[in-house]
């Protein structure tokens, strides 16, 4: 495992003896690239997308499961063992978020995500088994190894695996399985509050979409960029055969030659001087320090700008306003994040992402300002760490809550799914360790927020915290603004390259535009992956 794994028969000099210039190959060749998904993507994709749907569940249910545990750990739990409990599982994803990119990298994606479907599967059954609070937080935090694991492997899986045109909505479909996650779970527990241990049903649940998605790995294929990263040429054309319409030898060995040509692989005589060199790389290329940048800030982005807590505290808020049905409400939040996800699939190819995220995060940020006025004129009153109104819902109480949705909205819609395309900004041989930075940021700042939340409101005020969350989203309407370039319908070698000398906000824009409206047959007219104009870059940035 450790050495890099020898060759397979089909040599990198077979398929550097093509005739890779010709333009009618270049042209087949995007054609396949951006051909429908066949059966055998759709399928990865899906079951890939089953740790989406796990890093939903598993975050999703615990609010409810509290309220039924009752004295079942053999106590009735204290405020501070409810967060450990609820916290642990945020902590676990933080602490394997760190470490997964890179053995994504040195061990393959697929070993890494059948790792993960052990831990939650783990997880589950010490939860479900439970008598003390200590056996429980332990389970959470196993379940939480495998959900940091698991949310930055599918969606470079997925990444990896996507034809260009259809990548962002395919990355979309593990965020779909986020967002049905929470909302399935909100609604499960719901209906179980009240049953007798009606959380270990909860929690045991939980085991089945793990397990499928164990078993089904068992049969299936890597990603073929993993595959030719570690020189396993001979299994990788396989794979491209089964996951690209059309794929004739002969182009998929250009796809090969392609792949190879511009991702160098790590130096290093074993795995730790490796995995090194891919900390130090990422940091010191200039282009993967700009994909850092722009990949931790869109999820820091994500975070900080206050979703969670409405995810969270959504019930706690709308009861101080007065609401008395506050499961309903989480239904509503949960609810309006998966529909709008599914909205942000069918547009995030055609519109793009920057689009999405310039539309997306003023609409956040206008709601929040809203939001933060009516709480000024709602009479809200703290009393250990619940927040309370005297009488019924006011005026103002109805409109804070029409725009608390319109924000849930406006972040499903941008936001909420676009930090999750972050692989697209990384390098062959850096992309696991890159993902890992984005990820373990999206999981600190989830921590952070869940954390100081119900303080902020109880410290600073909802108006003052709700502006906050305001002023931290106008700032990054100016970043996004100034840093975020359109990858849409690019290949993943594209993207890559887009970053070298800059950021390229205008060239991005005009290559992503012209990729749309590359027919899939577009007659001789494709450039070779337009990197000339960079090579001169990369030239003087690596010299
Ligand atoms: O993309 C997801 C999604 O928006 C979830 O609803 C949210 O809870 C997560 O923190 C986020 O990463």
């Amino acid at each position: 495992m450790s050495e890099p794994a020898k060759q397979d028969e089909l040599s990198s000099t077979d398929v550097d003896g093509l005739d890779y210039s010709s333009k009618d190959s270049q042209s087949e060749m995007i054609a396949m690239d951006s051909a429908k998904p066949t059966p055998l993507v759709v399928v990865l994709v899906c079951l890939a997308s089953i740790s989406g749907f796990m890093f939903g569940y598993d975050t999703g249910y615990i609010s409810s499961a509290l309220v039924s545990i009752g004295a079942d750990l053999g106590k009735t739990l204290t405020y501070g063992e409810e967060e450990f409990i609820t916290a642990a599982t945020s902590l676990g994803a933080l602490i394997t978020s760190v470490v997964a990119g890179p053995m994504a990298d040195v061990f393959g994606r697929k070993p890494v995500l059948m790792f993960s479907n052990t831990l939650f599967i783990v997880g589950a059954i010490i939860q479900c088994a439970a008598e003390t609070v200590w056996t429980m937080i332990a389970g959470r935090f196993v379940m939480g190894f495998g959900v940091g694991v698991g949310s930055l492997i599918a969606p470079l899986f997925i990444s990896e695996l996507a034809p260009s045109r259809f990548r962002g909505r395919l990355v979309i479909l593990n965020c779909m399985g986020i967002t049905c996650g929470q909302l399935i779970a909100y609604a499960i527990g719901a209906g179980l509050t009240h049953v007798d241990n009606g959380w270990r049903i909860q929690v045991g649940l939980s085991i089945i979409p793990p397990a499928i998605q164990l078993a089904a790995f068992l049969f299936l294929p890597d990603t073929p960029r993993y595959l030719i990263s570690k020189n396993k040429l001979e299994k990788a054309a396989k794979v491209i055969a089964r996951t690209h319409h059309g794929a004739t030898a002969t182009l998929i060995q250009m796809k090969i030659a392609e792949i190879q040509s511009i991702n160098s692989s790590l130096e290093g005589k074993n795995v730790w001087q490796r995995t090194w060199n891919g900390i130090k790389k990422i940091h010191t290329v200039p282009s993967n320090f700009r994909a850092l940048i722009i990949a931790c800030g869109l999820q820091g982005i994500q975070q900080f700008t206050g979703f969670n807590s409405l995810m969270y505290f959504s019930a706690t808020i709308f009861k101080a306003i007065g609401f008395d049905n506050s499961t309903a409400v989480s239904i509503i939040v949960s609810g309006t994040n998966f529909l709008m996800t599914i909205v942000a699939f069918f547009i995030i190819d055609r519109v793009g992402r920057r689009k999405m995220l310039l539309f997306s995060l003023p609409i956040m940020m206008i709601s929040m300002i809203i939001c933060a006025i009516g709480f000024h004129y709602v009479d809200l009153k703290f009393e250990h760490h619940s927040v309370k109104i005297e009488g019924g819902v006011s005026n103002w109480g109805y409109v804070i809550m029409v725009f608390m949705i319109v924000y849930v909205a406006g972040y499903a819609v941008g936001i909420g799914n676009v930090p999750w395309q972050q692989s697209e900004l990384f390098p062959q041989n850096v992309r696991g360790t890159g993902a890992s930075y984005a990820t373990a940021t999206n999981w600190s700042g989830s921590l952070v927020i869940s954390a100081t939340f119900l303080t902020m409101l109880e410290n600073i005020t909802p108006t003052g915290t709700f502006a906050l969350f305001a002023a931290l989203t106008a700032v990054s309407i100016v970043f996004v603004y100034f840093v975020y370039p359109e990858l849409s319908n690019l290949a993943l070698e594209e993207t890559q390259n887009l970053l070298k000398g800059g950021f390229n906000i205008k060239e991005s824009l005009a290559l992503a535009e012209k990729r749309k409206h590359q027919k899939l047959s577009p007659a001789g007219s494709m450039d070779k992956l337009d990197l000339e104009h960079i090579d001169e870059v990369q030239r003087v940035e690596s010299a």
